[in-house]
């Protein structure tokens, strides 16, 4: 038997967040924005790649972080103590790597949670989270949950200092669009972080929990309007923006059209837009269309929250 797991896309840091919040998104015409990874048994453990961005990853399957999930995954069996089998592991990598849309986090939620289906949930919700954030941080250089807890979980989360927490869920806002534009190029997530100061003053560190924090509060309030009016990014964002050709432009643009919020999604390259209607929304992916794309591979979707996160495909 066969066993596929579907990952989401996720939008990390979410301007006022910056490793600390992100939120999970799915495109509203059905399009599976995320990686897949089939499971099955198998007489030699072994790693296919296939799909639109395969080209992309490193050719010898042993340096795909699937691979390094299947390692890291037996040896916490054999920690328990429990049976290891082999398998083969297929990735169907639809996200382009290194596109600020959490693709390395796909690959290693949807590759654990198949793993973790393959023996009938064995490890908790927690242990799992652990191993994810793990294998992110052996990607890009660093610890940071804000993609894989989204892509795993669903939803809008906050990644709290607590290991026996990790990651919580907030509520997030009904009739939200989120216009997400891949130009088509790469930005790595180390190279976007090497950009950024080592040392904030204080002005910034005030107006960064400050945002934070009237953020998370309006979330629980359900106060639309506050919420987005702090969405600003006084972290990243101003030191990264060089390394996106055309978003100061398209920012620009769009803030003057009013939309809730704009902003780098993750690392980028990908620009995220906020619309509060469908219409807008719409209105908007073909403007960034024609402005911000600027390759073949690059582009363009309407989405909303995804709420389910990681998810076993129907067979
Ligand atoms: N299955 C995989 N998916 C994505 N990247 C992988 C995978 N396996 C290995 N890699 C390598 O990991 C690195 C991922 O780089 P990076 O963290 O910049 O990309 P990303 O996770 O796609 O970024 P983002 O979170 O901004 O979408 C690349 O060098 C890529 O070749
Ligand atoms: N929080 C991370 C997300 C990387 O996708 C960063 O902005 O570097």
């Amino acid at each position: 038997m066969t066993i596929s797991v579907f990952a989401p896309a996720s939008i990390g840091n979410l301007n006022v967040g910056f490793d600390v919040l992100g939120l999970a998104v799915k495109p509203i015409d059905g399009t599976l924005l995320g990686d897949v990874v089939a499971i099955e048994s198998a007489t030699e453990n072994k790693l296919i790649v296939i799909g639109e961005f395969a080209n992309k990853l490193p050719g010898k399957a042993t340096d795909n972080i699937v691979w390094h999930c299947l390692e890291l995954y037996n040896l916490a069996l054999e920690k328990a103590q429990q049976p290891v089998k082999k398998v083969q592991l297929t990735l169907d990598k639809k996200m382009p790597v290194g596109s600020g849309l959490g693709s390395s986090a796909c690959s290693v939620v949807a590759a654990l949670v198949a793993l973790n289906e393959f023996y009938q949930q064995y490890f908790d919700e927690k242990t799992l989270l652990f191993m994810m954030g793990a294998m992110e941080a052996k990607i890009s250089g660093s610890l940071h949950y804000d993609n894989v807890a989204p892509c795993y979980l669903g939803g809008l989360q906050l990644m709290v200092p607590d290991k026996h927490v990790i990651s919580r869920s907030l509520p997030q806002f009904d009739n939200c669009y989120y216009v997400m534009a891949y130009p088509g190029i790469n930005v790595s997530t180390k190279a976007a972080r090497d950009v950024l100061p080592k040392q904030y003053s204080r002005a910034d560190a005030i107006t960064f929990g400050q945002n934070l924090a009237t953020f998370v509060d309006a979330c629980h309030r359900n106060d639309k309007q506050q919420a987005f009016s702090v969405l600003k990014d006084v972290l990243a964002e101003p030191y990264r923006q060089h390394l996106l050709p055309k978003f100061i432009e398209a920012k620009d643009y769009l803030s003057a059209q009013g939309h809730l919020a704009v902003g780098i999604s993750g690392s980028g390259p990908t620009l995220f837009c906020v619309c509060d209607s469908l219409e807008k929304a719409q209105n908007t992916a073909l403007w960034l269309q024609t402005n911000y794309l600027q390759t073949d591979s690059g582009f363009v979707h309407v989405c909303q929250v995804d709420l389910t996160g990681a998810e076993r495909l129907p067979a």
